[in-house]
């Protein structure tokens, strides 16, 4: 992942030795904060070994703590294209993100309580009106994509019990002291406007700026396929007022989104064109289990493994080999679209100098800033099946419900405009 999306904004933490007795206690003790959708989920209390990561919250830039007041917004973007595979077979899928059917289905369930008007298309069209519309979206109907923290502590979003700890006037409070409003006004509703604001504006310029390069020429795919998402509210309105949908800047090539953008299209196939690749290589693991370990199924996420990501010829000579590299491949896109990207932001002191940190103008002053990845551990081999039926259910639920209701509003206001014929007598 750091050859993908660069060394600054990776980090790989250490292994730290933990004696067996505290791994236990602590299991015991964080269980009842879980939520229950997690609880499958098990620490590893037998191992003795963890993962040791920098606190992301503050500021990666530098070595020591700091005492500036910092705050830290965490998004999980999700995937930002739509599938361009010849192998999808729902016609839906062409035309409407995953995200956005699959919100559907998590409010259906129960998993959340409204729809989100946040589209991960808008966010990462790099059209800075659709990416402020993404985060206001983010900032209205946070679910797991959007938390924000100050000082390391969790002031706005959904804790574990899946609730969110504050409305936007308390988040304009946490947030006045970092972007004091221009207009001079201290309190109100259009304080709490101009707060927000600032705040959506400083996230999309630290979005849309470039770092460092990732390693030279990793991956070049070009974005293929819908570069808007039909079942956004931001383009939908854009289309009933007649405007170009399609309207979109496109990504700075140094920033993270774009970046990461490139390793989710690492997913050429889509999940149905991967599944069969998938079986055709569980059926070689069946008759020769010794393999597992020269096909790096688990690892070692080596040179090796890497060098073989960067094939993207999708030409299928029948073999086990090329069914391996995109499987691989696919469950690198797939940590990249489930990744959350980190962004820490303090206040540079007036009259100093920046000490070659990036910075951000804000509205009060300037903001030093620096992005990090979390969550880059790979997905298991063994969770693609479960990606193959969850797709299906995703679709199938979207094209049941949502687009059958589509069509009987449709077919209802055709009938309404025919039955409404205005008659006009003479008085
Ligand atoms: O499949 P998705 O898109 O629902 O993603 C899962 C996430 O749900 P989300 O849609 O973000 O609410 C899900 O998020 P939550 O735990 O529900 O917050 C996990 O990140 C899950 O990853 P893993 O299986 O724990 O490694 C994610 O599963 P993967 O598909 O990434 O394996
Ligand atoms: N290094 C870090 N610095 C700051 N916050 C972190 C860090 N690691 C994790 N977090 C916070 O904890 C949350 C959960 O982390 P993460 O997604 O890595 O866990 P997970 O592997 O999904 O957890 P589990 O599978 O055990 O439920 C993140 O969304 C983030 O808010």
């Amino acid at each position: 992942m750091k050859d993908f999306l660069g060394e600054n904004y990776v980090h790989c933490g250490e292994v730290v030795q933990l004696p067996l007795e505290f791994v236990k206690q602590l299991c015991l003790k964080i269980q009842c904060e879980r939520p229950e959708s997690r609880c499958d989920k098990d620490l590893d209390t037998f191992s003795g070994y963890a993962m040791c990561l920098p606190n992301l919250t503050r500021l990666q830039t530098f070595h020591f703590a700091e005492h500036r007041p910092i705050l830290c917004v965490e998004i999980k973007p999700k995937c930002g294209f739509i599938p361009f595979s010849n192998d999808v077979t729902h016609e839906m899928k062409h035309k409407v993100c995953r995200y956005c059917m699959h919100q559907h289905l998590k409010v259906a369930t129960g998993k959340w309580k409204k729809i989100s008007k946040y589209c991960p298309l808008d966010l990462y069209s790099g059209n800075k009106q659709r990416m402020h519309f993404a985060l206001r979206s983010l900032l209205q109907e946070t679910q797991n994509n959007l938390r924000i923290f100050k000082n390391g502590e969790l002031i706005y979003g959904c804790g574990d019990a899946r609730s969110p700890v504050a409305d936007l006037k308390e988040l304009a409070h946490h947030l006045k002291p970092f972007f004091f409003p221009s207009n001079g006004l201290a309190s109100g509703p259009h304080c709490t406007k101009a707060v927000i604001r600032e705040l959506v504006h400083v996230i999309t310029r630290v979005l849309l700026s470039s770092s460092e390069k990732a390693r030279a020429g990793a991956l070049r795919l070009g974005l293929q396929g819908p570069r808007v998402c039909e079942a956004s509210p931001f383009s939908r309105s854009l289309h009933n007022q007649g405007k170009n949908t399609s309207e979109h800047s496109g990504l700075p090539k140094g920033c993270l989104l774009y970046k990461t953008l490139q390793v989710q299209m690492l997913d050429q196939l889509d999940i149905e064109g991967l599944y069969p690749l998938y079986k055709r290589v569980e059926q070689y693991l069946e008759e020769f289990p010794e393999e597992r370990k020269t096909l790096q199924i688990d690892g070692p996420y080596d040179e090796v493994f890497y060098q073989k990501l960067l094939d993207l010829s999708t030409e299928d000579d029948g073999t086990v080999a090329f069914a391996l590299t995109k499987v691989q491949q696919y469950r690198v896109a797939m940590t990249a679209k489930d990744c959350s990207i980190m962004i820490a932001l303090s206040p540079c002191l007036q009259g100093t100098s920046s000490d070659q940190r990036p910075v951000i103008p804000s509205s009060r002053s300037r903001l030093a800033f620096s992005v990090s990845v979390l969550d880059l551990d790979l997905k298991p081999y063994e969770s693609i099946p479960h990606q193959y039926k969850l797709d299906s259910k995703i679709v199938n639920y979207y094209s049941k419900t949502v687009h059958a209701k589509d069509d009987t509003v449709r077919s209802t206001r055709f009938k309404e405009h025919e039955d409404c014929t205005l008659v006009l007598h003479k008085v």
